[in-house]
């Protein structure tokens, strides 16, 4: 082989290190550039990431280990090329074991904190689907680019779910309120263009690595920030946003448990969970 190929091979190599994070599972995945060094954190929960209890442990520790070792940003993805995440598994909110339902929703609630407080700049690069808490995902992160042919939105009502106050105000932290209200009362799915129209999304990219490009390139224009006085000044903006859950996460916890198990939830779950799998198996 050539020197120069065997050249070209390293640094090829060199460019993308895996870090793990210390549980070793592969629920999610983490890559830092060498030469940006971004982070991408990949959602890898087979078939479509919808978020359970494993995959929001996950998730909350990625981020957590992407800011510990000092990168400079995180662009969130998925590994399905159709589907960014399905959102909460809904099969942790069905006839729940209660243990594991408060060990779930508190999980929840400390991933969602982690991603919206991160001290890091954030980018969601979806490429798929992306609904209910997998929209949540997205409108956590500073900047999102979407590819063409997917929806994004939360439908929740339509179905019957009232939405907590967290995913209220995810919602409400990029899109001003009088569209976040309607499109929640209508438990509306946003296909692309209506997505950049009420920028619901930043930008539109024709592939997984453009998206890619576009986060890291959104990443990059805080290169001449200071770290800390970026960090704190995001925390500040976002405080309020924050505050109910930070200061009474048991009480959010309490309210959502108590909801989730009425029997007029589980009821309306039940013929939910239902339909999805005759419609997968069509
Ligand atoms: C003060 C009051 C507080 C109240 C608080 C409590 C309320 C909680 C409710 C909160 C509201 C919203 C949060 C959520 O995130 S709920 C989740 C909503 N998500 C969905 O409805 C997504 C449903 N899925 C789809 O639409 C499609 O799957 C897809 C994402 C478009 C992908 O389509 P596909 O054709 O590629 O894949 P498909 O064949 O449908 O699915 C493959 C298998 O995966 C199963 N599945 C899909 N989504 C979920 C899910 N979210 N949870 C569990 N399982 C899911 C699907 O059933 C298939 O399974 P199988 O192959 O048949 O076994």
């Amino acid at each position: 082989m050539l020197r120069s190929q065997t050249k070209l091979m390293d640094l090829g190599r060199r460019l993308c290190r895996s870090i793990g994070n210390n549980n070793g599972s592969n629920l999610t995945m983490v890559e830092v550039d060498d030469k940006t060094g971004i982070a991408t954190l990949t959602l890898n929960k087979p078939p479509v990431n919808s978020c359970n209890l494993e995959l929001l442990l996950d998730l909350n520790e990625s981020i957590k280990q992407i800011e510990r070792n000092g990168s400079r940003g995180l662009i969130l993805t998925s590994s399905n090329d159709k589907v960014f995440s399905s959102g909460l598994d809904l099969n942790e909110l069905h006839q729940p074991n209660q243990d594991r339902l408060i060990a779930f929703w508190r999980a929840l609630q400390d991933m969602w904190l982690s991603l919206f407080l991160s001290r890091v700049p954030t980018a969601a690069a979806i490429n798929g689907h992306a609904i209910a808490v997998g929209c949540v995902l997205a409108t956590a992160c500073e900047y999102r680019v979407m590819l063409p042919g997917f929806s994004i939105g939360i439908h929740a009502t339509k179905f019957g779910y009232v939405v907590p106050p967290f995913i209220l105000i995810s919602y409400l932290s990029v899109l001003p309120r009088y569209i976040a209200e309607r499109a929640l009362l209508q438990g509306k799915l946003f296909s692309i263009d209506e997505a950049l129209h009420v920028n619901l999304i930043d930008e539109v990219a024709d592939g997984k690595s453009d998206a890619i490009i576009k986060c890291a390139k959104f990443i990059g224009s805080f290169a001449k920030t200071q770290p800390d006085a970026r960090a704190l000044t995001k925390r500040q903006t976002r405080a309020q946003d924050v505050q109910l859950l930070i200061k009474d996460p048991e009480g959010q916890l309490r309210e959502s448990l108590e909801y989730i198990n009425t029997p007029f939830f589980q009821q309306g779950l039940e013929v939910y969970l239902a339909k999805l799998k005759s419609k997968s198996k069509e």
